[in-house]
């Protein structure tokens, strides 16, 4: 399988405090990969690199397709409807809204489009922007924590999501703090800490151990 995703020898500092140094990182094409680590390891400025937000100090990184992204917020109109939303992000992003209801179905969320978005519990706000992102149909899909505040089968439906999306041929990568979910929806595992990699791992190779066990044996502070 080829790279979609690659990093280079990433360095990249805050206020002259370096949060990625000599840092190289890859992601196969049409995989579902998981980046995880302890708060502020640097999960959410690693998607804001690779999406252009952040431009790096040194080194390369090389992204071979459209993305997409899930926010660590939902950014939605509460006074709208979920169906409204679609349609009004419809038009910033040009996708057409009539594709929706395959995805709706299996998030379990179409019989709430109807309803005003500020009536959703946690959970649907998330699946409801999950929708847009993958409605904008690009190659990869960025998706920082898509679980959290979710209930489980909530959960449960985003996981079918993700493998419906790499079906499809997609390019999945995650941040969570969700390791038992991630453990049952990613075929790679990258664990970071202070910007460095502690493990890059395919997740059949990690069968036996829990990656919570994986993760504190490894040093990171899981909550
Ligand atoms: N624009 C910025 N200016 C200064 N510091 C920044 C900036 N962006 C990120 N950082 C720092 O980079 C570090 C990593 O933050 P980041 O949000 O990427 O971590 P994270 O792994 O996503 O954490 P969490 O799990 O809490 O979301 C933090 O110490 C943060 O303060």
């Amino acid at each position: 399988m080829t790279n979609i995703i690659s990093i280079y020898n990433l360095s990249k500092a805050f206020d002259g405090k370096k949060l990625f140094q000599n840092f190289n990182f890859t992601v196969k094409k049409n995989s579902v990969h998981a980046l995880i680590g302890a708060n502020g390891a640097g999960k959410t400025t690693l998607l804001r690199l690779l999406t252009g937000l952040y431009e790096p100090d040194e080194g390369k990184i090389s992204v071979s397709g459209k993305h997409a992204m899930l926010l660590e917020n939902d950014y939605l109109y509460e006074d709208k409807t979920g169906l409204e939303n679609l349609k009004i992000f419809g038009l910033y992003f040009g996708y057409y809204v009539k594709d929706y209801k395959k995805y709706s179905d299996s998030l379990n969320i179409t019989e709430h489009l109807l309803k005003r978005v500020s009536t959703y519990s946690k959970g649907m706000k998330r699946k409801l922007s999950i929708l847009i992102v993958i409605l904008i149909n690009s190659e990869i899909i960025y998706l920082d924590e898509p679980t959290s505040g979710v209930d489980p089968l909530s959960r449960v439906e985003i996981r079918k999501i993700i493998q419906k999306l790499k079906e499809e041929g997609k390019t999945i990568l995650i941040t969570s703090h969700d390791l038992s979910e991630i453990e049952k929806s990613a075929d790679y595992v990258t664990m970071i800490e202070n910007g460095k990699v502690v493990f890059n791992e395919d997740i059949d190779n990690i069968k036996g151990t829990t990656l919570e066990e994986l993760f504190i044996k490894e040093g990171g502070d899981y909550e």
